[in-house]
């Protein structure tokens, strides 16, 4: 069988005397959309942040496809196939939708020689105008960022992550302040991605309604330690969960 795409193996992480994450394991497997939940302060945002090697873990490893990745910063960690969409959005509101989708792409091709010396647009145009149609944008695709929704931009967001043709992808709250009808539009075009492309994803999200009918497996933190695994439906009935979210705010 081959390696997992992400490979957590007992990653722990203090902030001073708050044991942030504690001990976590976990494997993700090729094509699975994995939530990972918990009440606020339960560790999520410091594991993402020790995963994508913004944080330095205390102790444990990272691997992506059998490759020690630990602390490896975002653009090395690019370069294997790992991409991730903000929390905040990292779309550029002065320009267009097309340019920020090329602009992602370039970012992903080459080195910084040949982007300068090498052909202007190497097809990128032609791949963004494809990430731009997959998600449903094409009617946007000249106008400037900044003027549309805040859950059109997350969509941007998202075709921005995919430029690179990643294998995992995290998102950090992709519902986080999308309105209704866009979080439909939303769960749908990520998970037909994820069904074309057999791309991985782990997710951060509190939006529960969105999670459990998005993922295929959730994971469970409180206090910085995993305490339920399993698919949304053991994940909904499991009088453990319901405790820590009650008892957690
Ligand atoms: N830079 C930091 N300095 C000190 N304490 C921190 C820092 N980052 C996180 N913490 C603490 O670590 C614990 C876990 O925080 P973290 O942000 O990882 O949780 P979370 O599950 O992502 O929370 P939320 O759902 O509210 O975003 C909390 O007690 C938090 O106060």
């Amino acid at each position: 069988m081959s390696a997992p795409v992400l490979s957590v193996r007992n990653i722990s992480r203090s902030f001073g005397g708050i044991r942030a994450v504690r001990d976590v394991s976990f494997d993700v497997q090729k094509g699975e959309i994995l939530g990972l939940i918990g009440p606020n302060g339960s560790g999520k945002s410091t594991l993402f942040n020790c995963i994508l090697g913004q944080l330095p873990p205390d102790a444990g490893r990272v691997e992506v496809n059998g490759k020690t990745v630990t602390g490896m910063r975002a653009s090395s960690l690019n370069r294997l196939g790992v991409g991730r969409t903000f929390q905040q959005l990292s779309v550029f509101p002065q320009m267009t939708v097309l340019d920020n989708i090329i602009l992602a792409g370039q970012e992903h091709h080459g080195t910084m020689a040949s982007r300068l010396f090498g052909p202007s647009d190497a097809g990128l145009t032609e791949a963004a105008d494809q990430m731009i149609a997959f998600f449903r944008l094409t009617h946007l695709r000249d106008t400037i960022a900044g003027s549309l929704s805040f859950g059109q931009q997350k969509l941007v967001d998202a075709a921005m992550a995919f430029m690179a043709g990643p294998s995992l992808v995290l998102l950090d709250e992709p519902a986080g302040g999308v309105n209704l009808t866009m979080l439909g539009s939303l769960k749908e075009r990520l998970t037909a991605y994820n069904a074309e492309h057999g791309t991985t994803f782990v997710v951060i999200e509190h939006n529960m309604e969105f999670v459990m009918s998005l993922c295929t497996r959730i994971i469970v933190l409180a206090e910085g330690a995993i305490i339920a695994e399993g698919t949304p439906e053991d994940i909904r009935s499991n009088q453990t969960v319901i405790d820590a979210y009650l008892g957690g705010g």
